[in-house]
């Protein structure tokens, strides 16, 4: 990791694993990574895909003139343009792919009748085994991600889905077995990051696709993120647009431990530890838990939360949070040292409704850091002097 990006390394971090850490002084909005994803599947249910592009993902609208079927399973896979339709042919839509979900959507499908959860695992499944065939190295990657073999009901089902529906003959030096089935689900639950459909004030946030990215997944949780990542799937012109970006939210020192949050920073401590110990194995000993566990119920219900889909390692969070934020990129100083987490939210939480986003300066410019704060949900534009001027 710091071969080729010297602003962060990757260490490793008694009882918290493998760890991203600052190589020197990190200015608030520097870019610390840009990744890639090694695999990348759709969040809707079989056999529901969304006005999405099966490769890319982008928007697709009703009459885009540019909108093209797959020529085997038409319809049920649409691309945004020829382009991408040509790249899927030969990696995410293989004719192996192509034939598992058009198995996977017919009328006697086993996922009949399962939880939408096993659909959208299904076709984690497909789109990692197909890996395995089209870029073994990239599979090897996946494999060393965070995430032991448990084989519990759930695994021995969806292997038993995926045997019945695809001819996986091919996958050579990684066999295929319940153990493999089950290994690539825990790499799956713990890695994997939600790309949101586009933002609607009116409607609940929901995923449109999730990306397995194998550098970024070396980012441990914190409850206030000292980093969030930003994706542009709609905005982006070229065929890099699922690429994730990680900014620091404000000034660090070299050798901290950059973090983001797994989920929307407004959740209420007993839901943050909830959903850290059951989906992530762990216990989160932050500082904001810290403070926070010693609050009553009626202190903790007073921080509100807004209702989120589960979109997994979505937000951003700081193990010092009190150091790091006495001096900010805005010249605001932090006032109250019990409830640094209180500034956090008047800072860097997005203020729109049914939004939950993290914000992030823009990029510096010439060093010079920059006013314009991102929202990495909404992509809402502020300015912070003018916030600063206001309060
Ligand atoms: C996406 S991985 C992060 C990288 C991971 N540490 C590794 O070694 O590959 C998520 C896992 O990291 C560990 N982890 C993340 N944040 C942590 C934290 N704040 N405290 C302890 N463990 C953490 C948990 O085991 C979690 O399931």
């Amino acid at each position: 990791m710091s071969d080729d990006n010297a602003l962060i390394k990757m260490v490793e971090i008694e009882n918290r694993g493998r760890a991203l850490v600052s190589c020197r002084p990190l200015k608030a909005g520097e870019i610390v990574l840009k990744d890639s994803p090694i695999v990348l599947y759709s969040a809707f249910p079989l056999p529901a895909a969304g006005n999405y592009c099966s490769h890319c993902f982008r928007t697709i609208s009703s009459n885009s003139p540019a909108a093209v079927s797959c020529p085997h399973c038409a319809t049920a896979s649409l691309f945004c343009s020829s382009e991408c339709q040509s790249v899927a042919l030969a990696t995410s839509h293989t004719p192996f792919v192509c034939q598992a979900l058009t198995r996977l959507r017919a009328a006697d499908s086993p996922l009949h009748h399962h939880h939408h959860d096993r659909h959208v695992q299904a076709r984690f499944l497909v789109a990692a085994y197909n890996l395995a065939m089209v870029s073994p190295f990239h599979f090897q990657t996946l494999l060393s991600l965070q995430g032991e073999v448990f084989v519990d009901d759930a695994a021995v089902f969806l292997h038993s889905v995926i045997s019945s529906v695809c001819p996986l003959s091919n996958l050579g030096q990684f066999g295929f077995s319940v153990e493999l089935t089950s290994a690539l689900l825990a790499k799956d639950k713990l890695n994997a990051f939600g790309l949101m459909e586009p933002f609607d004030q009116d409607k609940e946030r929901s995923v449109r696709a999730y990306g397995i990215y194998p550098r970024a997944s070396f980012f441990n949780h914190d409850c206030l993120p000292n980093a969030c990542r930003f994706d542009y799937v709609d905005s982006a012109s070229d065929f890099s647009n699922t690429d994730i970006v990680v900014r620091v939210i404000h000034d660090l020192p070299a050798g901290r431990e950059i973090c983001l949050s797994y989920f929307p920073v407004n959740l209420k401590y007993s839901e943050r530890q909830q959903r850290l110990k059951e989906d992530y194995g762990f216990t989160c000993g932050c500082d904001r838990c810290n403070v926070e566990a010693n609050w009553s119920d009626n202190e903790e219900e007073g921080e509100g939360e807004i209702g989120q889909e589960d979109e997994d390692m979505d937000e951003d969070a700081d193990d010092n949070m009190g150091a790091d934020l006495e001096a900010t990129e805005c010249g605001m100083s932090k006032e109250n040292d019990d409830f640094p987490h209180a500034y956090f939210f008047m800072r860097y939480m997005c203020s729109r409704d049914n939004c939950g986003g993290t914000l992030a300066p823009l990029p510096p410019v010439d060093a010079r850091p920059s006013t314009i704060m991102e929202c990495n949900v909404c992509g809402n534009l502020s300015n912070c002097e003018e916030m600063d001027g206001n309060e």
